[in-house]
């Protein structure tokens, strides 16, 4: 009896879980002489105005490196190219929960244009510290500086 009310309770637990949407997006790392490469989130929208890793969802059958590769062109016109795996993000907005990989980008050609964001900067990692970033990228962030024998914030 016991047993088998744990199982129910396990089980509704499951499906209250499998309910919330999965928003699966990809994000890049791309650095340029110790410098990283962020975008400015649209005014009005979810986390309007916040600094984050270029990127965007998914769109159904795209493998997350062919999501990366047209969502960089899109946002900031560049073409990029040796996508490594780097980190992933899985983080509860409480409306989603957001799965993101970001891969480290080995080459890419073209300067970057704001064509589909509300800015596009090169940042020293220490500046970072300043800028206003999605609580989901804390992690990724404090990852960057350890790399880099530097502690964030
Ligand atoms: N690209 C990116 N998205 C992030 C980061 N951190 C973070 O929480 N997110 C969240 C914010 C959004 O909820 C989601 C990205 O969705 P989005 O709406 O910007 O994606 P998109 O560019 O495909 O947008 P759109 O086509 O709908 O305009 O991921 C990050 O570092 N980079």
């Amino acid at each position: 009896m016991n047993g088998r009310k744990r199982m129910e309770q396990g089980g509704s637990h499951k499906n209250k879980d499998a309910e919330k949407p999965l928003l699966l997006v990809s994000a890049a790392l791309i650095m340029q002489e110790n410098r990283v490469l962020l975008t400015q989130r649209k005014r009005g929208g979810h986390l309007a105005l916040h600094w984050e890793f270029p990127g965007g969802k998914l769109h159904p059958g795209e493998s997350p490196e062919q999501a990366l590769v047209r969502e960089i062109e899109e946002e900031v016109g560049l073409q990029i190219e040796a996508l490594t795996p780097w980190a992933f993000v899985s983080h509860d907005y409480g409306t989603f929960h957001l799965l993101m990989p970001l891969f480290r980008v080995g080459r890419f050609y073209g300067t970057p244009q704001a064509l589909d964001v509300h800015a596009v900067a090169w940042f020293e990692l220490p500046s970072l510290r300043q800028l206003t970033f999605p609580p989901a990228d804390l992690p990724l962030l404090a990852q960057l500086f350890a790399e880099q024998g530097l502690t964030y914030p």
